[in-house]
């Protein structure tokens, strides 16, 4: 099975409700999906939608890195020499990472088809179902609250707040809505690194005093601040998880040697796709830090690829997988599907995907 042509399309998918962060509001999901085609008819799925205010990608740089810089130097290899081929992808260029996951995506979903094996399988094969959260995005409290209330509604019994705009407003928002959801359903917050560090400190200490319950916190401070983040984490009691923090396999390698978190974040875009996101479960798991697989605003075709590798890997005790069902339409035939808080992985060979609707190929 040798690679024959790599093709760039674009999808763009409107969401039930706006996504709002600290750092940005999505209408629109827009994502990037590559198909790696090869000389025996298979095609290989992989998608890098842009999200410039974390990974600095935007889809004109993805296509870039891939049609003139990563995507030449896989043209005729075999899907065989799989370790081989994953080496040129990680080391064509530094940074990229969003172009290097969708082409380690689809090499892996390729690999899977050519042996008949479910990705799930591949990585591990430990579960079938994983629960995920749901991301209630940030807005007034009582408007949160009621997004909450309709999210446990629809069986989520997991919620991921979006906080991080401003300390004082962000402890009515989590107050609001632990009192519109009762006491049995856990609340992580995400703060998108909005808060500074001593401010981080005294909010969550004060969530704690109030008896919140929050189950942990999400990359409180700024990204690059690895002292500030320690920090945080030695001063309150609620877990800290590292996100912005931990791209790279190398970056997680220093916040465990620092113990600078209690929890790690994995994401595909961050990492560079799935041989790296692997990389930093094994090393989270020799340090004894738990994972969570957590996502961009991105299709299904990388969310199927997030649940094989969460699936397989008993590090990864947490999941925030719910961007496709944070949209309105599903465009991608196969893949995972979505029974109430669980994603079921897909028992077809890779990604168990066969088509996208409405994908439109980039023009030069
Ligand atoms: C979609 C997922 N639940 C999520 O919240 N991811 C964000 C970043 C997503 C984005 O801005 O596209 C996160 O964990 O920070
Ligand atoms: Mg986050």
């Amino acid at each position: 099975m040798k690679i024959t042509a790599i093709e760039i399309g674009k999808i763009a998918i409107p969401l039930k409700t706006p996504f709002i962060t600290a750092l940005r509001r999505v209408d629109v999901a827009e994502d990037l999906v590559v198909k790696v085609h090869t000389d025996d008819g298979h095609t290989g799925y992989g998608n890098a939608p842009a999200t410039v205010v974390i990974t600095g990608d935007s889809h004109e740089s993805v296509a870039a890195a891939i049609k003139y810089i990563i995507g030449p130097k896989l043209i005729g290899r075999d899907i065989d020499d799989r370790e081989d081929i994953l080496d040129t992808i990680h080391q064509s260029m530094v940074h990229n990472t969003s172009a290097k996951a969708a082409l380690d995506m689809a090499v892996h979903d390729l690999f899977g088809q050519r042996y008949g094996l479910p990705l799930y399988r591949f990585f591990g094969g430990r579960k079938t179902r994983i629960a995920s959260d749901l991301t209630i995005s940030v807005n007034a409290p009582d408007t949160m609250a009621s997004d909450a209330v309709r999210a446990v509604s629809r069986g989520y019994s997991h919620l991921k707040l979006k906080v991080g705009i401003d300390p004082a407003m962000d402890f009515q928002r989590v107050a609001a809505i632990r009192k519109a959801v009762g006491p049995d359903v856990t609340i992580r917050l995400d703060a998108n690194q909005g808060w500074k560090p001593k401010e981080a400190i005294r909010l969550i200490g004060r969530m704690e005093d109030a008896g919140l319950a929050v189950e942990l916190v999400e990359q409180p401070v700024p990204a690059a601040d690895f002292d500030g983040l320690k920090q945080v984490t030695d001063h309150v009691a609620t877990d800290i998880m590292a996100d912005e923090s931990a791209f790279s396999p190398r970056d997680v390698f220093r916040l465990l040697a620092m113990r600078a978190c209690d929890l790690i974040n994995i994401k595909l875009m961050k990492a560079g796709g799935l041989a790296p996101a692997a990389q930093i479960a094994a090393m989270a798991d020799a340090a004894g830090v738990a994972c969570m697989m957590g996502c961009m605003l991105e299709s299904k075709v990388g969310i199927t690829a997030a649940a094989a590798l969460s699936a397989g890997k008993a590090v990864i005790t947490k999941n925030d997988l719910d961007a496709a069902d944070l949209m309105a339409a599903d465009p991608v035939r196969g893949g995972i599907t979505y029974d109430k808080d669980h994603l079921v992985v897909p028992d077809a060979p890779g990604l168990g995907i066969t088509a996208i609707d409405g994908w439109l190929p980039l023009k030069d």
